[in-house]
């Protein structure tokens, strides 16, 4: 891979209209684009580990996104300063890798649904339930879309947003330059072509999927025109990652990874003393009670925290220097943080966070609530879906409580045509939806 591709500003196929400009670089343009978008102020209000919190001290996935942002933008100074060192880049360019990161980690949770990782299984099953009952809609869905269906990724569905329903709606989203698009992708390939792979490969691109079929076209542009080497099988194809995708994932691993403990000790999942034995070591700070006496115990927290992302960062990019030969050619299989010097202190944070955090009663009580609100929203939706495909698409001839219902609920028909687009956009609607309004869209549905 080159980096004169790979840190590319120009915008697929609208770059007459854009012509980058010197005092507002794409990667800046791209930051603008995203943080002014309708589903980045969404995440306001979407759960990062505690679903319905009343606390408003914990993370919700925009502070995340912000936090993630900031991160890859360290992370992508340091990167960019070596390799124009050793004159990888031109000079001044460290300030365009660092951009470039920074706009796809604020991007990484834009598909996000409502209730976290939970939500994201709640819709997959439901969708898997309802293909295998093979009614309505579902009789006539062809099998080359069941997978993505039934496990529904929300990278796939941010891919989707940021390309093809913001801004530009089916022209091109929002239209960020390729390098942005491209560092933002963590799994290169559809659900159907990884199913091809996964027996047979073993890499870090491949451990879910990222791309749905309705934006594949636009994906594979992107990624040959940058050239990001293809590996290609009988018809089946999956790209390797691009460089920058590494930051972003390591920026995203260490903000949540720390800031849940963080959160953990704010409610109360974790005690003080708890906390300390996992950022302590990670933050490497000799005599540390006696230097901060006056500190209270969330402040004693802050400082570990904050030291203890700081040397994160730094280790990350030591590990990015130490395997760039395989980085850059595309043969790098690991996350940076499982291949750095802290990846012990990171398992240790991710096994407590298992045990305690992630299977606390409140959380899972709430889970199942979040669930049994998704799927009654589903299940709400869904007879205006049949009835507008049974009536031709046209809204005319639905009934009047499907239009009725339509209005109430806002669903975009717009791109509904046949069973798989219907599919899409029950995904997109409920998907796009935050923790408060899917509860307030239940009730008026009467599910719980
Ligand atoms: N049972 C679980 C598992 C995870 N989380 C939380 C912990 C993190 O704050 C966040 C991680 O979510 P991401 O969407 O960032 O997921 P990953 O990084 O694990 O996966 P991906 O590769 O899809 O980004 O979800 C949770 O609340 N409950």
């Amino acid at each position: 891979m080159e980096w004169c591709k790979l840190l590319d500003g120009q915008r697929l196929g609208y770059n007459e209209l854009y012509s980058e400009q010197a005092d507002r670089p794409s990667y800046i343009q791209d930051y603008d684009r995203i943080l002014f978008s309708a589903p980045f102020r969404r995440l306001a209000n979407k759960t990062q580990v505690h679903p319905l919190y009343e606390n408003d001290h914990l993370h919700h996935r925009l502070i995340h996104s912000l936090e993630t942002a900031s991160v890859g933008r360290s992370l992508g100074i340091g990167v960019g300063a070596w390799l124009e060192e050793r004159n990888e880049i031109e000079k001044g360019e460290r300030h365009r890798v660092a951009g470039v990161v920074q706009a796809a980690c604020l991007a990484h949770d834009i598909g996000n649904p409502p209730f976290g990782h939970s939500g994201e299984d709640a819709i997959g099953q439901w969708f898997k339930y309802k293909i295998a009952e093979k009614k309505g809609i579902f009789l006539d869905l062809p099998v080359e879309f069941h997978e993505e269906l039934s496990n529904f990724e929300g990278n796939a569905q941010g891919f989707r947003i940021i390309n093809q329903l913001e801004m530009y709606r089916n022209d091109g989203g929002m239209r960020l330059s390729k390098s942005v698009i491209a560092s933002f992708v963590k799994y290169p390939v559809t659900a159907e072509m990884r199913g091809n792979f996964i027996n047979s490969q073993e890499y870090c691109g491949l451990k879910k999927f990222g791309i749905f079929k309705s934006e594949f076209k636009i994906f594979e542009k992107v990624f040959s025109s940058i050239e990001i080497p293809c590996v290609s099988e009988a018809g089946n194809k999956y790209w390797r990652r691009h460089p920058l995708a590494f930051l972003v994932e390591a920026a995203d691993d260490i903000c949540y990874k720390i800031l849940d403990v963080e959160d953990g000790f704010t409610s109360g999942d974790f005690s003080y003393d708890q906390v300390s034995d996992m950022l302590l070591p990670l933050a490497g700070i000799e005599d540390f009670c006696q230097k901060y006496p006056e500190q209270n115990e969330g402040e004693k927290i802050a400082i570990l925290r904050a030291v203890a992302i700081n040397k994160s960062i730094k280790s990350c990019i030591d590990v990015f220097k130490e395997n760039y030969d395989e980085i850059i050619d595309g043969r790098f299989s690991l996350s940076l943080i499982d291949a750095s010097s802290v990846s012990d202190f990171f398992r240790n944070i991710t096994d407590n966070s298992n045990k305690k955090l992630f299977t606390s009663k409140r959380k899972v009580e709430l889970e199942v609530f979040g669930r049994n609100v998704i799927h009654g929203i589903l299940n709400g939706l869904l007879p205006i879906y049949e009835d507008y495909i049974n009536n031709n698409c046209n809204e005319d001839s639905m009934s009047s409580y499907c239009r009725q219902l339509k209005k109430a609920v806002a669903v975009d028909l717009r791109d509904v045509r046949d069973s798989y687009s219907a599919c899409r956009s029950i995904c997109d609607y409920v998907s796009g939806m935050t923790d408060r309004y899917a509860v307030k869209v239940a009730k008026m549905l009467m599910v719980s």
